[in-house]
């Protein structure tokens, strides 16, 4: 696309405002509002203009600046030789761009060794030690002058307050990077979740916030490290800093790291350029194991005689690269929310997103989690977006681009209906998730539903496996539990590795599961928390399957282990049309004895209340209520003149003292657990 100059001339106006508005932000604040990538599209099409009009590149351009303002309320530092920034290629043309560049620069095409070193994803502090100890530290700032961080850079462990051995400097600065831990970024993004303060976009904003604390006692809570990769200002009595100092990068480092500081254990002296790509790729391949984030590589001509004769240009050396890694982090725009239904009902929101390159692929969905998640980011639909996809993590939306948002952007809608079967949906209080009700019929639910069915605790039909359920609704042969019934021995022997013989055995072992116990059945319709011995509870209590399904929330909780959930989850599985068609044939199909009504002599525990207290440990408290109810005991909450037991666990409290006042008499656990036996509760 060509412009005219006028055009130019405005589109360069906005280009700085918006990228001083960036960089102020991401500086500043620490708190970026748009990806790195988008950032550097700017950047760079600034650049490009900047070379197409050369009258416009201005001295304060942000092309020709480094970092950031720094921040007032720090006292200042000057940089005595100022900390610069780092040009960077994308690619291996561009990274030959710049070998060619550099060996033009000096007049010979000879081989050049390259410091080679992973990008750390920080912020860039210089420390001046005088006499081999630290006296001041400071941020990189706008390159010239930088903030005064010394008290809270002495909070970090890793950074040698008192140089090592006999052989010190007079002054010397030491240049490297502040950087926070992936496992320590993640911790204090979780904290901050928590507590509902805000988060951090990525480590290093989180690096530069933590440093950047008027109260140095805040940085020594996060767990920042330190890595050197250069120096600044040396001064050694009686001789030449630079013979004192090795005539190499590398060797330099490694002369930093006898002083006690701390070095990136990846960097490698590479001897020839065409060793640069291999180190790029394993340092990529390498990148999620590693424990802190990287961003790319950088390399550096290694003489310190060539960099002299190189030198810098006016925000970087000349003699440096980064070699980035495609972005992890991009910009988009959120089309819609769809959602899905997992196979165990829960409902959760996709992000289908305007495709984006990210991560190295094209990505169009994103997970959005729960409503939470949601309300958490207030985003909205037509938003534009940032998603991130780092390594093989499922892309993530991280966050909204506030100054993009449109007019006609609106709110997320959640379904009242699941959208694969329409049942009613549910969200339990507590619970960030919502559910789908129609467990038995619904199609997402469907093979999760049956192989639960199936399984040997339930109706216990053997030889049906869960593949064999999987094939099964994958062709089409049944859909619902009550559709294994009607499978015939034919349509069994077509499936994979599936004989006549064993087909025969399966369908005979269908029809042999027909006959069954109401507590099985009730079990093996999968009613969310319905486990074993709740649906023996209510087999107990209710003794036929109408009585079940025509009870209501209350009476459902007279039953032992049945709580205002539990009792909740069964009312609305038997309030979907859905799940009562299935549980009507299967009713027809199949049959099971009559269950004994309990007669009186086996509830000798009638007409007593219990009260259960403090920490339990042979059996958790659900349990022992639900056992000394199917005893005929009353399990109460509070202790009062009408209790007759108060069974006190570990650490019991003022239920406690309240029974020991009213005269309550106290069980031990032990004693509980003996009068179960007794009673061949246990
Ligand atoms: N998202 C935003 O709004 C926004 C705004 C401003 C800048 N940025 C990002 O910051 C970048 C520019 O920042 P920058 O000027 O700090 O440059 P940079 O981060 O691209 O490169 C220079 C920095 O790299 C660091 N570094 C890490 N490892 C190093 C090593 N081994 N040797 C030397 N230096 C090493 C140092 O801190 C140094 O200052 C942009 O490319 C952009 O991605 C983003
Ligand atoms: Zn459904």
């Amino acid at each position: 696309m060509s412009m005219t100059e006028q055009q130019a001339t405005q589109r360069v106006a906005e280009l700085h405002q918006t990228l001083n508005r960036y960089n102020y932000q991401y500086y500043v604040l620490d708190e970026p509002t748009v990806p790195d990538a988008e950032y550097d599209r700017l950047m760079r099409e600034l650049v490009e203009l900047e070379t197409a009009f050369p009258l416009l590149k201005m001295p304060d351009s942000p092309s020709q600046r480094v970092g950031g303002e720094a921040l007032k309320a720090f006292s200042q530092v000057t940089h005595q030789i100022p900390m610069l920034s780092l040009d960077n290629v994308f690619g291996y043309d561009e990274w030959l761009a710049f070998v060619k560049r550099v060996q033009d620069r000096l007049k010979s095409d000879r081989e050049i060794a390259f410091c080679a070193e992973p990008k750390l994803d920080g912020l860039a502090v210089s420390l001046r030690y005088e006499d081999g100890l630290l006296v001041q530290a400071a941020t990189r700032g706008d390159g010239t002058t930088g903030e005064n961080i010394t008290e809270n850079v002495k909070t970090i462990k890793s950074v040698p307050l008192r140089l090592n051995g006999d052989n010190i400097p007079a002054v010397i600065e030491v240049r490297g990077e502040v950087f926070m831990p992936k496992a320590s970024f993640e911790q204090l993004n979780a904290q901050a979740i928590q507590k509902g303060e805000k988060t951090f976009a990525n480590p290093r904003n989180a690096a530069a916030g933590s440093l950047r604390q008027l109260d140095s006692k805040i940085t020594a809570k996060r767990s920042l490290a330190f890595y050197a990769y250069g120096l600044g200002y040396v001064e050694v009595q009686g001789q030449e800093a630079d013979e004192w100092l090795s005539n190499s990068h590398f060797g330099r480092l490694e002369q930093l790291k006898t002083l006690g500081f701390p070095m990136c254990p990846e960097v490698k002296l590479l001897e020839k350029s065409a060793d640069v790509e291999a180190f790029y790729q394993d340092i990529l391949a390498k990148r999620d194991a590693l424990s802190y984030e990287i961003d790319g590589t950088v390399f550096k001509v290694d003489s310190i005689e060539l960099q002299q004769q190189l030198g810098f240009v006016a925000r970087a050396p000349r003699w440096a690269t980064a070699y980035k890694f495609p972005a992890q982090e991009e910009i988009t725009i959120l089309e819609d929310v769809e959602f899905q239904v997992g196979r165990t009902g829960a409902i959760t929101p996709v992000a289908r997103l305007k495709p984006v390159f990210v991560g190295g692929v094209t990505v169009s969905n994103a997970t959005l989690h729960n409503r939470d998640e949601i309300e958490r980011l207030g985003v909205k639909i037509k938003d534009t977006v940032i998603i991130r996809r780092a390594g093989d993590v499922i892309p993530q939306i991280v966050s909204v681009v506030l100054e993009k948002r449109p007019e006609e952007a609106k709110d997320v809608e959640f379904p009242s209906e699941c959208p694969v079967c329409q049942s009613a949906v549910q969200r339990l209080e507590g619970e960030a998730v919502l559910r789908c009700t129609g467990g038995l019929f619904c199609g997402a639910q469907r093979k999760e539903a049956i192989k639960h069915f199936a399984s040997r605790k339930a109706i216990d039909i053997d030889g049906l496996g869960d593949k064999l359920v999987e094939q099964l609704v994958d062709e089409n042969l049944i859909k619902t539990p009550a559709d294994l019934f009607s499978l015939t021995e034919l349509q069994v022997s077509t499936m994979e590795r599936m004989g006549q013989k064993s087909a025969l055995k399966l369908v005979n072992a269908i029809e042999t599961a027909k006959e069954t116990s109401l507590a099985k059945f009730i079990y093996a319709l999968g009613i969310r928390e319905v486990g074993e011995t709740t649906a023996a509870n209510l087999a107990q209590h209710f003794l036929t399957f109408d009585a079940l399904r025509l009870a209501n929330a209350e009476q459902l909780q007279q039953v032992p282990d049945v709580g205002e959930v539990v009792a909740r989850n069964i009312v609305q599985f038997f309030a979907q049309p859905h799940n009562i068609e299935v549980v009507d044939k299967l009713v027809g199909i199949m049959s099971w004895p009559d269950i004994e009504v309990k007669a009186e002599n086996e509830q000798p525990l009638i007409g007593l209340t219990y009260v259960l207290t403090g920490t339990l440990s042979q059996l958790n408290r659900n349990e022992a209520k639900a056992l000394l109810q199917s005893l005929g005991a009353k399990v109460s909450g509070s202790v009062s003149a009408k209790t007759d037991y108060l069974v006190a666990g570990e650490k019991a409290g003022s239920k406690l003292s309240k029974a020991q006042e009213l005269g309550v008499k106290v069980l031990t656990e032990d004693d509980l657990v003996e009068l179960l036996k007794q009673h061949g509760a246990v």
